[in-house]
């Protein structure tokens, strides 16, 4: 078994005409990571090189012990981006049903997905008359086919209510106890709280790491605000 489900080594990466990863490492296990940063730190930027959608200047970037990107990765890695990636067109059944088979994947997971996200209820129901959350809960079920080992989401609970927050953020748990890493960007410092494990990120480094606790401690801060704030604010380095 592979220990690290992700390994980054001096990865950089230029977008434009700036160096957006000057030269990032970290690994990722199993369990719920989360990816705090200001805007514009990089966190899409680096999930876009675990999926294999970005282009990088040097370094390494491999997941399951695979190069990013490479096809074996394709039905082992789920990838939801901050843009809803289903077809308006479609009902949430028929979206699904059609990725399954783009994935080579047993129609009997698109009842599962569909029930994992709560969408039972609009299964019929066409994309484009969803709300933005049930939108990109429709796109989650997605990247649920395939029972990935490593699943990426890019900001998934934007726009979501407290109850369905919740719901979602007991699912990313149900997922990592089947052994699967989760790696969830966030600007919500509650749900930090719920990670296993964080890694903060400023200007595209890795400027802490460690375990809720372990950050608080690391900064002396009463909270996870307090600390990211401390952090990246450049008045500590914990990492
Ligand atoms: N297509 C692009 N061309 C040039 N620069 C880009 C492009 N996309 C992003 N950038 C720049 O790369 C930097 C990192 O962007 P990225 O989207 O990775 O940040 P982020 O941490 O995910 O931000 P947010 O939390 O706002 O989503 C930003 O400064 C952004 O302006």
């Amino acid at each position: 078994m592979v220990k690290n489900v992700v390994e980054v080594r001096d990865l950089v990466v230029v977008r434009g005409e700036r160096e957006v990863l000057p030269g990032i490492s970290l690994d990722v296990s199993a369990g719920v990571t989360g990816l705090l940063g200001p805007s514009g730190c990089g966190k899409t930027t680096l999930m876009r090189c675990l999926v294999g959608a970005q282009r990088v200047r040097s370094g390494t970037a491999a997941v399951l012990g695979e190069r990013a990107g490479s096809p074996p990765l394709r039905t082992r890695i789920g990838y939801v981006t901050q843009a809803a990636s289903v077809y308006d067109d479609l009902t949430v059944a028929e979206n699904l049903a059609f990725f399954a088979r783009v994935l080579g994947v047993d129609r009997a997971q698109v009842d599962e997905a569909v029930a994992a996200v709560g969408l039972d209820d609009h299964r019929s129901q066409v994309v484009s008359r969803l709300s933005g959350g049930e939108r990109s809960r429709a796109s989650l079920a997605v990247a649920l086919l395939g029972t990935p080992d490593l699943l990426v989401l890019d900001e998934p609970t934007v726009g979501l209510d407290p109850v369905l927050r919740r719901d979602l953020w007991d699912l990313f748990h149900r997922i990592a106890d089947r052994g699967a890493a989760v790696l969830v960007s966030s600007h919500v410092m509650d749900e930090a709280e719920r990670c296993h494990r964080l890694l903060l990120m400023r200007e595209g480094r890795i400027i802490a790491d460690g375990s809720p606790d372990e950050v608080r401690r690391s900064t002396g801060a009463p909270d996870i605000e307090q600390a990211f704030l401390h952090l990246v604010e450049g008045r500590g380095d914990a990492a």
